[in-house]
């Protein structure tokens, strides 16, 4: 008996495998964080290995891109080594239609709002599960937040009318601790009708380090789609 193949997979796959085609040699790549873009930057280590591409320098967004970068053979540099990045490739854990998005599922969206903004091309990788025709509609916002600061942030974000909440680690007794030694508050907001003036409202909350709404940065959506059992790609 074979085992079934789990389509969301297959979705992040094929649009991960598609986001590596993007790369030239070459360039300078921001490498994003999570299960999507992991298969991207695997793709791109199988086109480095394969002599496909050459001379490429990654900039990781989190120590899990680092350390599958590291695992591929994908050279890495620092941002300041550098004056620019050629392309960022980054998943998302809603997007709507206007590109706009909510990063941080895996806490990591304060470097990758660094890279993927200083980017000439941002890229993001999706399977269609995440398309929403509003931000917040499913996801919360992830807020990092500098420890000393939970309280006041938490009760500040109430008043705006957010419900917060303190994100706790599931393999980790406590919360859970971001790449810089901060916390996170998941913040649900009944609807989210201005994301442009939200996330300005949360960063200039004193404590807060950075929010994971991502306005008017991506250039383009690669959404992967599976239609009569196959892996498609379109774009946004
Ligand atoms: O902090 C994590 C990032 O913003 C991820 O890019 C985002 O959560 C999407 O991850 P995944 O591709 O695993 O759904």
């Amino acid at each position: 008996m074979t085992a079934a193949v789990d389509p969301v997979k297959l979705m992040k796959q094929e649009v991960g495998k598609a986001a590596a085609a993007h790369v030239k040699s070459g360039s300078i790549v921001g490498l994003g964080t999570g299960s999507t873009t992991a298969y991207a930057i695997q793709y791109i280590g199988d086109r480095l290995k394969s002599g496909e591409l050459n001379d490429i320098k990654g900039v990781p967004t989190s120590f899990q891109a680092e350390v599958l970068a590291k695992q591929y053979s994908i050279p890495l540099t620092t941002l300041d080594a550098i004056d620019h990045i050629d392309i960022a490739i980054d998943g998302a854990d809603e997007v709507d239609p206007q590109k706009n998005l909510i990063k941080g599922g895996g806490a990591a969206h304060t470097r990758e709002k660094v890279v993927d903004y200083l980017a000439d091309q941002f890229i993001v990788v999706v399977d269609s599960g995440k398309l929403v025709d509003r931000l917040g509609s499913v996801f919360a916002v992830p807020v990092e937040v500098i420890p000393m600061a939970i309280a006041p942030v938490i009760q500040a974000i109430a008043k705006l009318g957010g419900k917060p909440e303190l994100r706790m680690g599931i393999k980790k007794a406590g919360p859970v601790i971001t790449d810089q030694g901060n916390m996170v508050i998941d913040v649900k907001f009944d609807t989210i009708d201005d994301p442009v003036s939200l996330e300005k409202t949360l960063n200039n909350i004193p404590g807060v380090l950075e929010n994971g709404i991502f306005v008017n940065c991506a250039d383009l959506v690669l959404i992967g789609e599976v239609k009569d059992g196959q892996p498609i790609v379109r774009q946004l």
